[in-house]
């Protein structure tokens, strides 16, 4: 469903990615890690197209991301993205951050889009919310709106960069648990994380990144067991994997 083939790219002189190719199949949830500044943010945003790259080739369900051709804005709604900072339209309250893109990319006349939204919302247990703005929500809870959000599009597949690094601890499991449910549904996930626990509970490969290269692309069994390369190793060995 995503493959990416010997991508590159580089800023000035800095390479953030170096030939990194990998596959990602219907249903599959792949977790990249690796220490900061290794390019996991910039891989998946090149997913999507928010990262230009320099050279290699990516499709999205038979769809070339970089082709001149390729509409970007329905691609973007096919592969929904959540954010580090969740990057909710501020000035719409929840209810009309659900709709907006459905509108306005999907074509949905409004009342479907305001239904499927209070749907999704009632999914991620926020309906008393809808008539909020997104400034007066938790950081989990703007942080499920925008999962929400982004299912409303009906993806084919989500990327996740970071989705629980900005939020309070006591946060975090609110947000994880919406994440299990869609993995467990069957939804295809790429997710860039240090939740190690989520990655044990619902991956199916792990990708481990350093210096903009892809080091391991491995079965979570095998990952988990021993990564084969050192540097994984020593990533592994600093954070705390529960
Ligand atoms: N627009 C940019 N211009 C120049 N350098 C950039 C730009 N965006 C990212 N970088 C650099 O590219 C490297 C990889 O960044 P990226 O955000 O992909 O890493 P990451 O592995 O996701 O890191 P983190 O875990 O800290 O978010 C970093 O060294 C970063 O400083």
């Amino acid at each position: 469903m995503i493959t990416l083939r010997d991508v590159s790219k580089t800023y000035g002189d800095f390479r953030v990615l170096s030939g990194c190719s990998t596959s990602v199949s219907k249903g599959e949830v792949v977790v990249v890690c690796g220490p900061s500044g290794s390019g996991k943010s910039t891989l998946i945003k090149t997913i999507n197209g928010l990262e230009p790259i320099d050279s290699g080739n990516i499709t999205v369900d038979g769809t070339a991301v970089s082709s001149p051709t390729t509409n970007l804005p329905l691609l973007r709604a096919k592969v929904g993205m959540v954010f580090q900072h969740f990057e909710l339209f501020p000035h719409l309250n929840i209810r009309e951050n659900l709709a907006l893109a459905q509108i306005k990319v999907l074509k949905r006349p409004r009342d479907t889009a305001l239904e499927k939204g209070a749907a999704l919302l009632e999914r991620v247990g926020l309906s008393a919310h809808a008539e909020k703005f997104p400034g007066q929500l938790s950081g989990g809870q703007q942080q499920r709106v925008a999962i929400a959000r982004a299912l409303a599009m009906d993806p084919i597949a989500m990327l996740f960069d970071e989705p629980t690094s900005a939020l309070d601890p006591e946060m975090i499991n609110e947000v994880l648990d919406v994440m299990v449910e869609l993995a467990r549904d069957g939804m295809t996930m790429m997710v860039v994380t240090h939740e190690m626990g989520f990655a044990r509970k619902v991956a199916n490969r792990v990708i481990f990144m350093d210096r903009g290269e892809i080091v391991e692309d491995a079965d979570k069994n095998e990952f988990f067991g021993k990564p084969r390369s050192e540097r994984a190793q020593q990533f592994l060995s600093k954070i705390l994997v529960h």
